[in-house]
């Protein structure tokens, strides 16, 4: 028998450790707050690079706005759509979208494009703190100029300290519309975009400008001013770096400043100190800088194109110590861009990068190992006369029912059900173009079993061209990985592995793969929903180059019709939320 006096202290306990779970989540996360947002997207005319042209721009201004929200808190973005002729839907890179799988804002994949006319409210919880950003992810919307910042604080301390912060915002810009770009992607014979005309930085950057000849505007009211860094002497600046490009990788310096790296894609890394810092699209870091330089000079920002071979004018502007005119240019020249192709340069930025040892649960090793070992070889290919990119041998075509509906309720004829292949012949030489040109297209998912661990190997190989391997920089939404190892040449199962870094490898949601080289990831298949694994360069998507894999979305419980009315899900009933 249970006393009265036991009785009230096992409910005083019950009680007690209660408060203390709301204590712990009001650590966690204090004072949560739904953060609202009126988002107009439209095209308009703006000169990102001194030159107009029509941008995607949100509420009148390129790039987007920002927005800033502290880990914790709920994000509803109401987005009308006042383009005259497409629909839309934005991404919102790095954001984990744990239990709002549909609000990922991939086409085709978490949802239907929003249709011009049409509002969608985006409402999501963004539970961890870094440097992401948001984009378009229809067609080629985010060349187009549709993007923006998405910074979430620290509801907790930083395992870092620092007096001031400034965000950049890196991405290419070419002249070309985009539609036009699309149209010669697809054309046969092939008509590739080129190097970039531009890039910019916080959406401004100048066009071919010459230091030499003087053509460069540092100061003005010109939409493509650069945007310029005031700082104060002996202090330490957080610079929050993340690339949006649509094909640039870069190499960003700051003129006699050392860079002390913190934070890669939302995860905090064991610090490393470099002078230049590699960055790749879809890629986010955060940097400290010490402003111990001679504080009577201003110093140059560069960023410039690796990993293809350049045609493109380095981005500049500068690092303005207070008391010196914002635009008085430092006498030196600006950093110098590294060779574009020393690529083992490259290799040993990306080897500095480990998890920081200091554990939180979000960073903690990776399993030992994987019930599951997917190997995706990147090729370019030929189908029907067009160039495509393929993975293991088929090249992406999405269908027009969003995968997350037709997965959810069963929509046998919405894609292909057949599973896409797990590996690639042995006997694949991935030194040559491939022996066997064409490809197929296709719409498969890999369907991974919940709370799986899974690895996948990142294969990369030789392109159409002979001696031609490129830089892939692949992304997957939903999920952070561990980068558990990189190496040259093939992939061998059985040997590779064992160098794999199972115990600080970073957390990462976007790695990079080598030419003629491989990537490995690990990840756990924990998040119900449907998500897209791809190239983040824009051109190499549009050509076919990602997976889209799916994991418990049976588990979903109910889904919001407005996100799925499209495709085979088009007469689902107005207001109504799908679930059961
Ligand atoms: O996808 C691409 O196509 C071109 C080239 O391979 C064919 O012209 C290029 O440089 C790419 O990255």
């Amino acid at each position: 028998m249970i006393s009265g006096t036991t009785r009230d202290a096992t409910k005083l306990l019950v009680i007690g450790r209660f408060f203390l779970f709301l204590l712990a989540a009001e650590m966690a996360f204090p004072n949560p707050t739904v953060r609202h947002f009126r988002w107009n997207v439209e095209s308009i005319f703006w000169s990102p690079d001194c030159i107009e042209n029509s941008v995607m721009a949100i509420n009148g201004k390129f790039p987007g706005p920002t927005i800033r929200a502290k880990a914790g808190d709920t994000v509803v973005v109401r987005l009308t759509n006042k383009l005259n002729t497409e629909g839309v839907v934005i991404h919102w890179h790095g954001i984990g979208q744990r239990g709002t799988p549909w609000m990922d804002g991939t086409a085709s994949i978490s949802q239907c494009p929003i249709n011009p006319g049409e509002t969608f409210i985006y409402t999501f919880v963004v539970d961890k703190p870094g440097t992401y950003f948001y984009h378009g992810h229809y067609g080629m919307q985010r060349s187009a100029g549709l993007y923006g910042s998405l910074i979430v604080e620290a509801a907790a301390a930083e395992p870092f300290q620092y007096d001031g912060e400034f965000n950049i915002l890196m991405s290419d810009w070419w002249h070309r519309s985009v539609h036009e770009q699309e149209i010669g992607l697809s054309s046969v014979p092939f008509r590739w975009i080129n190097e970039p005309d531009s890039l910019l930085i916080n959406g401004r950057g100048q066009y071919n400008c010459s230091l030499a000849a003087g053509t460069c505007k540092f100061e003005g009211a010109e939409q493509c001013a650069p945007y310029i860094l005031t700082v104060h002497p002996n202090k330490t600046y957080r610079l929050r770096l993340a690339s949006t490009t649509a094909l640039a990788s870069l190499n960003v310096a700051v003129e006699n400043h050392k860079m002390v790296v913190v934070e890669a894609d939302g995860n905090y890394v064991e610090p490393f100190e470099v002078d230049d810092l590699y960055i790749y699209s879809g890629e986010s870091y955060s940097v400290l800088i010490k402003t111990d330089q001679d504080p009577t000079k201003n110093y140059w920002i560069s960023a410039g194109v690796i990993g293809r071979k350049p045609n493109t004018t380095q981005a500049l502007t500068l690092l303005n110590y207070v008391s010196v005119h914002a635009g008085h240019l430092p006498g030196s020249p600006p950093p110098a861009v590294p060779r574009w192709d020393d690529f083992v340069r490259m290799k040993s930025f990306a080897q500095k990068l480990r998890s920081i040892s200091r554990n939180s649960a979000a960073l903690s090793p990776p399993p030992v190992r994987p019930h599951r070992r997917i190997a995706l070889l990147n090729t370019q290919n030929l189908f029907l006369g067009q160039i495509k990119w393929a993975i293991n041998n088929i090249s992406l075509s999405l269908p027009p029912t969003p995968y997350l509906g037709s997965i959810r309720y069963k929509l046998r004829a919405a894609f292909d059900p057949s599973p896409p292949p797990e590996s690639f012949p042995d006997g694949y030489d991935i030194t040559v173009p491939a022996a066997n040109r064409n490809c197929t297209v296709g719409n498969g998912v890999y369907m991974l079993g919940f709370n799986t661990t899974v690895d996948v190997v990142l294969q990369n190989a030789n392109a159409l061209a002979a001696n031609t391997s490129e830089v892939h920089p692949w992304h997957l939404h939903g999920h952070n990985f561990w980068v558990v190892g990189y190496g040259d040449g093939r992939f061998v199962e059985g040997l590779s592995e064992k160098g794999f870094n199972v115990k600080d490898s970073p957390v990462r949601n976007t790695a990079v793969v080598f030419p003629y080289g491989w990537t490995a990831v690990r990840f756990v298949a924990d998040n119900p929903g449907a998500w897209a694994f791809h190239c983040h360069l824009e051109p190499h998507l549009h050509m076919g180059m990602g997976v889209v894999l799916a994991e418990g979305v049976d588990r979903l419980r109910q889904i919001p019709a407005g996100a799925l009315r499209c495709g085979l899900m088009a007469d689902m009933p107005a207001n109504r939320t799908v679930g059961g």
